[in-house]
């Protein structure tokens, strides 16, 4: 049976890449991303969901969210980024560089539900992953909300935004992602997803790590980035 981890399970998985297995965070990071543009490319062609609102936050959730854009840009798509608070770091510097030198445009407003609903076909939640805790800081509040309220599809990286991490939605999150894309091994909230589509991404986890945690992930099929639960 498919392993779902609690939150310190995944932060130890998460710390054992890094100073055991010796990836960087930008490798994994690139992965991750990549793979999320892959999962939504599936559920969600370019031809109909052309116009993606790319919401990233300011951990590494928000790190993936920039890779998405970029390669969700590369695949056809025109992704806008809302990325309220910019985290002065290299990596989140280069990542959001990239996007620029990309052409990728970048808001820095909230839309309401109404002008997203005019300007976009699809939502990309990379707010929060799983380092979250509850409850929402004021600054993430208006494009939480706007999460909640929107009727467009959402695809959520790792986590949907503002639900707990084990326990799933909370009373004052109740947002629904229609595609959740799980990174290295689903997390204990993924249990309560209802939406559509549940794929598992980040397809980077050495053998003996995957039998220390006991992950029992399925095959990837062939060569592809990610693979629906
Ligand atoms: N091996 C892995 O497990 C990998 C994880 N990756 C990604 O990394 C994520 C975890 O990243 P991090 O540990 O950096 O953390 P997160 O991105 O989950 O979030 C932490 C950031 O959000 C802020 N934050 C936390 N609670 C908040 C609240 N209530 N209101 C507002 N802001 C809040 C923190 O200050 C911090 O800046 C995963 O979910 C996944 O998306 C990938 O990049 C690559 C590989
Ligand atoms: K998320």
């Amino acid at each position: 049976m498919l392993k779902y981890l609690n939150q310190s399970e995944a932060i130890n998985v998460d710390l054992e890449l890094f100073n055991e297995y010796k990836f960087s965070v930008d490798q994994l990071m690139e992965l991750a991303g990549l793979s999320c543009a892959h999962a939504i490319a599936k559920c969600f062609p370019a031809d109909r969901f052309g116009r993606v609102l790319v919401c990233c936050g300011p951990g590494n959730n928000g790190g993936d969210g920039l890779v998405c854009a970029r390669h969700l840009a590369l695949m056809g798509y025109l992704p806008v980024l809302y990325y309220p608070k910019p985290t002065p770091k290299p990596l989140y510097e280069n990542l959001a560089h990239q996007c620029k030198r990309m052409e990728i445009e970048s808001i820095s407003e909230c839309p309401s539900v109404a002008l997203a609903a005019e300007c976009y076909d699809l939502i990309v939640d990379a707010l929060f992953g799983f380092s979250f805790k509850p409850p929402v800081r004021a600054d993430f509040v208006p494009v939480v909300e706007l999460l909640q309220q929107t009727k467009l599809p959402i695809a959520s990286v790792d986590i949907p935004s503002g639900w707990d991490v084990e326990a799933g939605k909370l009373n004052e999150c109740d947002m629904e992602p229609t595609l959740l894309i799980s990174l290295t091994a689903p997390k204990l909230c993924a249990k309560h997803f209802k939406g559509k589509h549940h794929f598992l991404g980040g397809r980077f986890v050495p053998p003996a790590l995957q039998r220390k945690y006991e992950l029992n992930l399925p095959t990837y099929p062939g060569n592809e980035m990610c693979l629906e639960l």
